[in-house]
């Protein structure tokens, strides 16, 4: 598939949520680089400007298999917000499963698709973005990603990212020796998940630690922002007094 064919397809899968983002939150249609408030009156649950929440955005970076599409729903229930997986939309979009992608189209196709999800989900608002294992090792995600909001790095040990992937279709796993394989390619990318907002590990922990750890580091983030003069929550009501973070 094109690349402007992939953009165009993109941009009709995300129009419903940034339309009603239009309707139900903004005055005037935003400009291309404004965030676009999802209309989170679809959601389950009190109103999202009832709820007090760290963040309206938020990304989770880090390996394959330490847990960014499992977590990162997990937050977005915690947080009630939005959740996108840039692998499932990537693949929607393509009307492929991202192996298919790889071995059809190859590894620069897919990652020019990335990059194009990348731009589109920092204009969200009111969402946790699942980034697939690669996407925060190209410098302009990483640029792009850092300037929209806090990226919470997940981290496992080669060992247990093995255990997690070992049964499942990871492209760029399918080798005689995967663990060989995931130390070279942990040890190329670490330099670049360390430049995360936030780092947590997965490892040896229930989902459900994890992302308390998470919204507990949200907190302390979010306060340090304040105190620097950053505003990181735009849209959000907080009608409750402060929160004690852990
Ligand atoms: N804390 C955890 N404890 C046990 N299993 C976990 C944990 N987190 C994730 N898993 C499991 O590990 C597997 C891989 O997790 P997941 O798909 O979330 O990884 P990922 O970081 O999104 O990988 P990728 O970069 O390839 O998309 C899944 O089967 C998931 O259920
Ligand atoms: O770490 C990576 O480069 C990848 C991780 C997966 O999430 C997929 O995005 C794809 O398999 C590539
Ligand atoms: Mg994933």
């Amino acid at each position: 598939m094109a690349l402007s064919q992939f953009s165009e397809r993109l941009g009709l899968t995300l129009e419903p949520f940034e339309s009603v983002g239009r309707v139900s939150q903004r005055s005037q249609a935003p400009s291309d680089d404004a965030p676009i408030r999802l209309d989170c009156s679809i959601m389950t649950g009190p109103s999202p400007s009832l709820i007090e929440r760290p963040v309206s955005w938020v990304a989770l970076a880090g390996f394959m298999g330490t847990g960014k599409s499992r977590i990162g729903w997990e937050l977005s229930r915690a947080l009630a917000l939005h959740f996108v997986d840039t692998d499932k939309l990537i693949a929607r979009v393509a009307g492929r499963p991202v192996p298919e992608l790889f071995a059809q189209e190859g590894e620069a196709r897919f990652r020019a698709f990335e990059r194009e999800v990348v731009r589109r989900v920092v204009r969200l608002d009111y969402a946790v973005v699942s980034l697939g294992g690669g996407a925060f090792v190209a410098p302009e995600n990483r640029q792009t990603l850092l300037a929209r909001g806090p990226v919470v790095v997940l981290w496992a040990s080669p060992e247990t990212i093995l255990k997690r992937t070992q049964h499942t279709d990871r492209p760029l796993l399918k080798t005689e020796q995967p663990l060989e394989r995931i130390r070279g390619l942990m040890a190329e990318r670490e330099g670049a998940y360390r430049e995360g907002t936030i780092h947590v590990s997965s490892d040896g922990r229930a989902s459900s630690e994890v992302v308390d750890e998470i919204v507990g580091k949200l907190w302390h983030w979010q306060q340090d922002e304040a105190e620097d003069g950053h505003e990181h929550t735009p849209g959000i009501t907080q009608l409750q007094g402060g929160h004690e973070a852990d």
